[in-house]
């Protein structure tokens, strides 16, 4: 049987790292964030990258982590960076090469999370504008973008247990509890 790589995509505070560790947990499947395999490459936050060589420098060498990581090995859980389906490439990858799960969530929801916990220096601001409003104009523009990667879209408005259980569910409806 052919094992391929879960990949995890969404707008920030969506749930994708949070749930995508405990999805692998739940596989028996190694856990990669290219958020933090960015930050244990290279030693600095998105800010620091951002700040040096903006964002089209860090959306370059997270467009690289991606490819890097999905093709090591099929028995893994992939959280994405919020952005990373910006790319039409990075998108057509991950439909091609494995199962991607769109973690889809109000606007006030991922700001009231995104506002609990900012982490800006793995966040910094993409308009200059405050979370709630920025959050929103974000989701706008992309929505359609995380629809066009997604094989799957699930609520992220509940709890990342049962985020989890929703993904089994589809991964494998067969063994539905
Ligand atoms: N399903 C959920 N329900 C409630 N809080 C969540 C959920 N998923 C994530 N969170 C919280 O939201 C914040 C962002 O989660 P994170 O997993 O880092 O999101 P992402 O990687 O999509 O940006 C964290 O503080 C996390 O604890
Ligand atoms: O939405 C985005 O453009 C980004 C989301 C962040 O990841 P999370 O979605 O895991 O917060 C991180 O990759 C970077 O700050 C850019
Ligand atoms: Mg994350």
């Amino acid at each position: 049987m052919i094992i391929q790589p879960i990949f995890m995509v969404g707008a920030r505070g969506c749930g994708k790292t949070t749930v995508g560790r405990a999805l692998a947990q739940a596989l028996g499947f190694q856990f990669t964030d290219t958020d933090l395999i960015l930050l244990q490459s290279t030693g600095l936050s998105v800010a620091q990258i951002v700040e040096q060589e903006g964002w089209a420098g860090f959306r370059t060498r997270e467009s690289d982590i991606l490819h890097g990581v999905a093709s090591a090995d099929g028995r893994q859980v992939v959280a994405t960076g919020g952005g990373i389906i910006l790319s039409e490439a990075n998108r057509r990858f991950m439909r091609a090469t494995g199962t991607v799960f769109y973690l889809h969530a109000p606007a006030d929801v991922l700001a009231r999370r995104l506002e609990a916990v900012p982490e800006e220096d793995q966040r910094p601001s993409l308009t200059g504008r405050p979370i709630a409003e920025e959050i929103a104009e974000i989701l706008l523009a992309r929505e359609a973008l995380y629809q066009d990667a997604a094989h799957h879209v699930l609520d992220a408005g509940q709890p990342p247990q049962d985020v989890v259980s929703a993904v089994l569910q589809r991964l494998c409806p067969c063994a539905a509890g």
